[in-house]
């Protein structure tokens, strides 16, 4: 008999329209051709520095809820890592010439805000299932990416974001794969949730999916 795909296999499948629109996305497309254009790169940067801020808010509350000792170290590791984003942000201003510094604290545009709000919502839903199926797109959807761009050997010192490329190449390889590590967790937290609360972990892991989608629509639209 056909062994059933695990839960984390049914999220993938599910997103890969989504994956593939990331894909193709001119901002993406950019970064594996080399070039992006200065107003889409500072775009990115000054929100993204708003994201992340949020990220590691709503990854706080999830950790804050563990009541797990084992399981809150694990993540505690995970966590380290989440610190270590502002030097792909500084590559990107260097590529811009410009100011890295000056590109914090800007206002939080509405797709910002909406994934951001969508992440808490998740940890507010109590559910650590909803929560991990909220963040993990996050990592998940940056190490799709990536491989396919490592993969068709876009990295070399012909494209200035090889750099930005292996960063994210790097914090994905196999020991530290947050996103690994998150479905790992959400297929176990799976085997034991009813149909509804699958569902629910689903609608959360595919709005976040859209989410990373709009988030580089906000900084290179495509109209
Ligand atoms: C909108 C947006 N989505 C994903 C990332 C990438 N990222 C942010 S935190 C994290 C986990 C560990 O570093 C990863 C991979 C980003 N920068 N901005």
């Amino acid at each position: 008999m056909m062994q059933q795909p695990s839960f984390s296999e049914q999220l993938k499948q599910q997103a890969i329209p989504i994956m593939t629109n990331i894909n193709h996305h001119p901002f993406v497309t950019g970064i594996r051709d080399g070039y992006v254009p200065k107003t889409a790169l500072l775009k990115y940067v000054q929100q993204d520095e708003q994201y992340l801020k949020g990220f590691i808010a709503t990854y706080q509350s999830l950790v804050d809820n563990l009541n797990d000792a084992q399981e809150t170290q694990l993540m505690k590791n995970t966590e380290t890592e989440i610190g270590h984003e502002h030097s792909p942000h500084e590559m990107f201003c260097e590529i811009a010439r410009v100011d890295y510094e000056q590109q914090s604290n800007k206002p939080v545009g509405k797709i910002t805000k909406g994934y951001l709000n969508h992440m808490q919502s998740s940890a507010d839903s109590g559910s650590l299932l909803n929560t991990l199926a909220a963040l993990t797109p996050c990592p998940w959807t940056y190490s799709v990416l990536v491989k396919q761009m490592i993969i068709e050997g876009k990295t070399g010192k012909n494209n200035p974001f090889t750099e930005w490329i292996e960063f994210y190449g790097k914090t994905n390889s196999e020991d530290i794969d947050m996103s690994k590590h998150f479905f790992n967790r959400i297929d176990q937290l799976a085997s034991k949730a009813t149909t509804d609360e699958l569902c629910q972990a689903e609608a959360y892991f595919l709005d976040s999916c859209q989410w990373e989608l709009e988030f580089w629509e906000q900084a290179y639209p495509q109209k």
